[in-house]
């Protein structure tokens, strides 16, 4: 198996207090972490959100994404119900990698859509895996999941990698002015189940009034 686990220890969040732990995929070469907090291993569905990374959204506290409200919420739900696990996967820009998601965030700036974008540049719309999930949440002692997603497609692909998902949580949070038609798009082509005035979750940064565009 290419996923290996490396090496656990705490992590003080606002939410709570998650233990981070650490798996390597030799073969792609890519650095994975898994946050758990409470019990998760007790055999019970466990809250679980699968995160594909978004450097811009995640850290940077972009707004043209919906990722780091996403990533703040599904913290913020794990620590609520007490027990849970955020993965967080290092395949940044849907896959393409953080350089191409910013040539194509140029093509966005131009006028094309998140899909139109991708493909100008001779990607596909989505070149994520999900195959490191269930090594992951097996080394974890995690069985089932109740997935905190809006995409048909993440549940389909973590089914198909053998992760047994229970239920969709709907996880719609953080629309605003500058991703509106990000998200449009994702419920247009990419299949997502969004409805069109989802409520949001502003976080710190969300309180400035747009500015541009
Ligand atoms: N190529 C590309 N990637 C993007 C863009 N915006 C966000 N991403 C990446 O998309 C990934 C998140 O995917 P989303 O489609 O927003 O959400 P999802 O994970 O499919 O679905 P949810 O579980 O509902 O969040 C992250 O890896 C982001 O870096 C974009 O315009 N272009
Ligand atoms: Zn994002």
């Amino acid at each position: 198996m290419s996923i290996q686990y490396i090496a656990s220890s705490k992590l003080p969040t606002p939410f709570g207090v998650f233990t981070m732990h650490g798996f390597e995929d030799t073969v792609a070469g890519k650095e994975h972490v898994a946050l758990t907090l409470g019990d998760v291993g007790n055999g019970e569905p466990v809250l679980a959100r699968a995160h594909s990374e978004c450097l811009t959204g995640d850290a940077l506290f972009s707004m043209r994404c919906d990722c780091g409200y996403q990533l703040e919420e599904a913290m913020r739900a794990v620590a609520e119900a007490g027990h849970g696990v955020v993965l967080y996967l290092r395949q940044e820009g849907r896959g393409i990698g953080l350089l191409n998601k910013i040539r194509a965030y140029h093509l966005q700036d131009q006028g094309a859509d998140t899909v139109e974008a991708n493909e100008q540049l001779g990607f596909g719309a989505d070149l994520r895996d999900y195959s490191m999930c269930e090594p992951m949440l097996s080394h974890l002692g995690i069985y089932a999941i109740r997935l905190m997603t809006n995409n048909p497609r993440k549940v389909r692909a973590l089914s198909d990698a053998g992760v047994k998902v229970v239920e969709r949580v709907a996880l719609e949070v953080g629309r605003n002015p500058y991703n509106e038609g990000y998200l449009s798009t994702k419920a247009s082509k990419l299949g997502h189940m969004l409805s069109s005035a989802a409520a949001t979750a502003p976080l710190t940064h969300q309180d400035d009034e747009p500015v541009g565009e």
